[in-house]
């Protein structure tokens, strides 16, 4: 029998690894990681945790605002310090994330890695061999096929500039345009969008959507539809955005058309693991075109939105999976998302939509007529909650600058599928916002 260096070589060491990888090798498997970049990839690093750092004093200039009169004045951000301080606060993640892989013996190599067999990867020209492979190289940046597309920047490159561009446009209207532009905007920055339509973050309750767009609007915000970007120009230190029937002249563009999957130059065509451009095919198992090699997190193709929860549910099926703990295709839980504009838009569970077609009872609250919000005085805000022919809570919608946390606490519910008898059992702190989403049940 073939002999191999690691029961389980994992590439790429983001949420699709490591939270599974862990217990993974506290089960007894010897463990190895691939990783060319950062230990902990996209979230820690340039995602999700840098961003809601950038954010926090944005809802503090929120609150502020509305309790204007009560507190003497509404606070400006000083970019560079917010800057600095989010960078102080991930600096740390991947040394953390490294001593929790090293603690339980999992071997990281660093460098690029590349299937040369189905049980081998090379990395600089060694290589590494596994009896199982786990593919977890997630998105990159999408950039526009466009003239001038080198003088646009991402994500990531936003999130370090110590200097807050005048006049900033931002190419797109998904989650990262939204929340940059939130950002942006409140920092003291002017903030164009280009919409490639008429529509923006479509996966949410587009009249929330309009309301925030309404409220971005009214801060100043400017909004341009159907606004296909031919070219960007260098004029001297500025840029000028060509589009559709326009120019924008700005200082600053962001590219936010998207992310698309790492699955280039790393051998699965050498090895047959199939793909598109939406990512790396799997089955119920998470397994790809070729036996023992799997994939997780945002390189799949799937139905499931591409963020960390679903990335780590995957990882951590997979252990089970691995370790023989689990034999049943992947029974994904209702995952949540949520667009961290200021108020945010947050849902789980059935759609309106979907709710409309199936006649099932929809319930919406006007938020601003609870006493609860009318203590730090939210005058915005609204939710929808969805009720299936049993009269169980199957889904969630809403806007308000809590909608993640009213979203988390009813989760529980929508995923276990409360019956009433057990959602009126339910006892919450009181006052609190749970006692408070609670009471609209
Ligand atoms: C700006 C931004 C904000 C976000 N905010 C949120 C949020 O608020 N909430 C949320 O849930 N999600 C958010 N996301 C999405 C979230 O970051 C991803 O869903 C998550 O990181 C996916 O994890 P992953 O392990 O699949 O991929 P990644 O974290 O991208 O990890 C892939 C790793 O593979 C490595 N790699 C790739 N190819 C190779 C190779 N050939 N050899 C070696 N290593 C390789 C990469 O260097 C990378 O470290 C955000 C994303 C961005 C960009
Ligand atoms: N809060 C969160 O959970 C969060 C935050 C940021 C990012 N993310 C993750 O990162 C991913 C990437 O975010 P994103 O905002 O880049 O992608 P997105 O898919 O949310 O939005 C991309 C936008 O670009 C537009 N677009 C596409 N092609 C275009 C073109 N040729 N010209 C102009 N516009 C074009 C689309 O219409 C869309 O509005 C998200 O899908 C999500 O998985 C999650």
């Amino acid at each position: 029998m073939a002999t191999y260096d690691y029961d389980v070589l994992y590439l790429g060491s983001g949420h699709g690894t490591f939270d599974g990888a862990i217990p993974l090798a506290q089960s007894g498997k010897k463990v190895g990681i691939i990783e060319s970049g950062l230990i902990g990839g996209t979230c820690p690093n340039r995602g999700c945790n840098a961003k809601i750092t950038l954010d926090a004093p944005v809802e503090l200039q929120r609150s502020a605002e509305r309790l204007k009169g009560i507190v003497d004045t509404v606070p400006k951000i000083n970019w560079a310090a917010n800057v600095k301080h989010k960078q102080e606060v991930i600096d740390g993640l991947p040394g953390m994330i490294t001593g929790l892989l090293d603690s339980v013996g999992i071997d990281i190599i660093k460098g690029h890695g590349i299937l040369t067999d189905a049980h081998t990867i090379e990395v600089d020209g060694h290589p590494h061999t596994g009896e199982k492979l786990v593919i977890s190289t997630g998105l990159r940046p999408n950039r526009l096929d466009v003239p001038g597309a080198e003088l646009m920047h991402d994500s990531e490159d936003f999130m370090n500039i110590t200097k807050l561009p005048e006049h900033l446009a931002i190419i797109g209207s998904g989650y990262i345009s939204f929340e940059f532009a939130t950002i942006a905007n409140a920092a003291g920055a002017k903030v164009t969008v280009l919409m490639h339509e008429d529509h923006a973050l479509r996966q949410f309750n587009q009249s929330y959507v309009d309301t925030v767009m309404d409220d971005l609007e009214r801060r100043g915000v400017k909004f341009i539809k159907f606004a296909g970007v031919s070219s960007i120009e260098k004029d001297g230190k500025e840029f000028i955005v060509n589009y559709a029937d326009g120019k924008l002249k700005v200082d600053w563009v962001l590219d936010a058309t998207g992310r698309i999957p790492n699955v280039e130059n790393i051998g699965l065509e050498t090895v047959g693991v199939k793909y598109n451009k939406k990512g790396i095919e799997v089955n119920d198992f998470l397994q790809t075109t070729v036996d023992n090699i799997y994939a997780s997190g945002d390189v799949i193709d799937k139905v499931q939105p591409k963020l960390t929860p679903t990335a780590v549910f995957e990882s951590l099926y997979l252990t089970k999976l691995l370790s023989g703990k689990e034999s049943l295709p992947i029974k994904y839980s209702v995952i949540p998302s949520v667009v961290f504009t200021s108020p945010r838009i947050a849902k789980a569970g059935v759609s309106v939509q979907e709710a409309q077609k199936k006649g099932y009872k929809i319930k919406v609250n006007h938020l601003p007529d609870d006493w609860y919000r009318q203590v730090d005085k939210q005058d915005l805000g609204e939710n929808t909650l969805i009720y299936d022919n049993d009269g169980k809570l199957v889904g969630v919608t809403e806007i308000s600058e809590q909608a993640d946390n009213v979203i988390n606490t009813l989760l529980p519910a929508i995923e276990l599928g409360m019956t009433e008898e057990q959602l009126g059992r339910m006892v919450y702190l009181f006052p609190s916002l749970a006692s408070a989403t609670w009471s609209q049940i």
